[in-house]
């Protein structure tokens, strides 16, 4: 596995399509686009009904609405790079619809959960060049974690275009294809975890008697901080979590609490049940492909 953070301006030469314009979408648009690595008049940003929100992200980030299905379909026939970025329900319909206007060098970048990059080339039907990764929100402000998979068919430069875009907002590890489920059980869905764990200390600093922003503020620069301890220490978190802990003191009774009530097995548990249905979404997208032969 290899990570990087590096950018490239390659970017800027080459058009990309936006083929579903939701939240991940417009989190890499966001940082691509505010980072200067991709150019906005390069970039288009089509939906299957919803032309409001494509002019909000016109007006947002100056990138391109593709409003007729005239529009949309130039934009998937003429662009270098086509992002697939709709849910995984609609994922085969998309691909389907997209098969008839693909080039061959046209370079497939998929951002959905579980679907493979063998039922992406099976849905159209060809050896298209196929980038899977599994991005999360954060790449919106440049601190994105990326996992990213490359088909047998992608060329080096490729290889070189994808890894710049993702390491233009954040990191990118290029892992095996089979580990892209833990990526998504890791960093995918991730930050949720997180947000989860924030919402119950907000709560809980609220119920006994903090105000609503204090508790906000004090969480948010709390977690803030501990990431930035291990991210600049370099330190192992369970090093840095045995400097805050004194014997018998008040951060050892919340750690035996949080193991009383079972905080380890409980992320590991969510972690493999994040893992496995990502692998179920897949084959249920499979499963729909190998239908609609
Ligand atoms: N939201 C997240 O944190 C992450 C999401 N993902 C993946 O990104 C993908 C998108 O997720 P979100 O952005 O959260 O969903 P979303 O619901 O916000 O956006 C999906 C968009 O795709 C559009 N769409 C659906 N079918 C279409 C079609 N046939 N043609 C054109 N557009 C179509 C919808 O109109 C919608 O705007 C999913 O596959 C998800 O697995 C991956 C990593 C993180
Ligand atoms: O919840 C989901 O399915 C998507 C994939 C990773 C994060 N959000």
């Amino acid at each position: 596995m290899t990570t990087a953070s590096a950018s490239s301006s390659s970017l800027l030469n080459k058009t990309i399509v936006f083929y579903g314009a939701g939240s991940m979408a417009e989190a890499i648009v966001r940082g691509i686009v505010e980072t200067g690595v991709a150019a906005p008049g390069n970039v288009t940003v089509l939906n299957r009904s919803n032309g409001d929100r494509l002019l909000e992200l016109q007006k947002r980030y100056g990138v391109v609405p593709a409003l007729t299905e005239e529009q949309k379909n130039a934009a998937l026939a003429e662009s270098d790079i086509v992002v697939l970025g709709m849910k995984p329900k609609d994922s085969a319909t998309a691909l389907l619809a997209l098969k008839p206007h693909l080039r061959p060098n046209q370079l497939i970048v998929s951002l959905i959960a579980g679907l493979t990059i063998g039922t992406i080339q099976q849905l159209l039907a060809s050896e298209q060049p196929v980038i899977r990764t599994m991005p999360n929100t954060s790449s919106s402000i440049g601190l994105g974690a990326t996992g990213i998979s490359f088909s047998a068919s992608v060329p080096e430069d490729g290889r070189a275009l994808a890894l710049s875009m993702f390491q233009a907002i954040g990191i990118a590890a290029v892992v095996e294809e089979n580990l892209l489920q833990t990526v998504t059980a890791v960093s995918g869905s991730g930050p949720a975890y997180i947000y989860y764990m924030m919402e119950a200390m907000i709560r809980s600093g609220i119920e006994q008697g903090l105000s609503l922003d204090a508790a906000s503020e004090l969480v948010v620069q709390t977690v803030r901080g501990a990431a930035e301890m291990v991210r600049t220490t370099g330190e192992d978190p369970a090093e840095l979590r045995r400097k805050v802990t004194s014997p018998n003191g008040t951060t050892q009774a919340a750690i035996e609490t949080l193991e009383r009530l079972g905080f380890p097995e409980a992320i590991d548990k969510a972690m493999l049940r994040c893992a496995e249905r990502a692998e179920e979404m897949g084959q249920a997208i499979a499963d729909e492909a190998f239908a609609r032969k």
